[in-house]
């Protein structure tokens, strides 16, 4: 599904979280929104998910103006918002309609395919914080969403868990193409995923710059190509001098 933004801005009482912001976003496209704490990211996902629909200017899902939660859009946050009374297996299911032999089949291909097979019948506090978030990835895909929205997924895991769920995300991708906006403020995250990274700038936000990153995947997260970029993205931030 395509998605476009036309001039969203959102103000909250008298601050102005984000101004004029213009996105297109084509099916299957993987979009970073990149930028320092406060320029307005999760603003502008809450926008796009239909959560917050007090935003000037227009949203349009496959060429449809709406201000509405899409069905097809599956989230997932910084946590991963089990119910915590549910396994694993009612974790997922929770959303499904249906038999409940059907969704718990389809419940379990998912549960594979974030290899969490054999954990079912666990509860949430009985997960590690990343066996919690492939959770978390299983429930948002079990419904096939066509649009994925990322808000900081990965940011409260530790690195190795970060880079195999970034791995795994990509793989899931590959099998659904589902359109994904990603907000991060991590600048190797975004050019490990993306297809573009958007870098908003500034309070209220505003887009900077768009870089498109051409480098085939499986990305090497060492290459001179992202490194070079990542260069550019800090010098735009204003963050040259936190280059290692
Ligand atoms: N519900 C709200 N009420 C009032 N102000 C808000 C609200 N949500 C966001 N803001 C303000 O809008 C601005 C942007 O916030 P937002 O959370 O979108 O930034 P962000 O880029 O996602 O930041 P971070 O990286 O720290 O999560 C901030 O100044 C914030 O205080």
């Amino acid at each position: 599904m395509s998605l476009a933004l036309r001039n969203v801005s959102r103000t909250f009482n008298n601050v102005t979280a984000v101004q004029n912001i213009n996105l297109d976003i084509k099916p299957g496209e993987i979009v970073g929104l990149l930028g320092t704490s406060g320029c307005g990211k999760s603003t502008l996902l809450r926008a796009i998910s239909g959560l917050d629909n007090e935003y000037d200017g227009e949203i349009e899902i496959n060429g449809q103006v709406t201000k509405e939660i899409h069905d097809t859009t599956g989230f997932i946050f910084q946590e991963p918002r089990l119910l915590p009374w549910l396994n694993v297996l009612d974790n997922v299911t929770f959303g499904l309609n249906g038999k409940r032999n059907d969704k718990e089949h389809r419940a379990i291909e998912y549960l594979e395919s974030v290899g969490l097979i054999g954990k079912e019948k666990l509860y949430p506090r009985e997960l590690s914080g990343g066996m919690a978030q492939r959770v978390a990835i299983a429930r948002a895909l079990v419904t096939s969403p066509e649009i994925l929205l990322l808000d900081e997924p990965f940011s409260a895991l530790d690195a190795f868990t970060k880079m195999q769920l970034q791995d795994l995300l990509l793989d899931i991708w590959k099998i659904y193409q589902s359109t994904i906006v990603l907000v991060t403020h991590d600048i190797d995250e975004a050019l490990f995923l993306c297809d573009r990274v958007v870098v908003l700038r500034g309070q209220p936000g505003e887009v900077a710059t768009e870089i498109t990153i051409k480098e085939e995947r499986p990305r090497n997260r060492g290459s001179e190509h992202l490194a070079r970029i990542k260069s550019e993205i800090l010098d735009c931030l204003d963050l040259s001098g936190t280059k290692s």
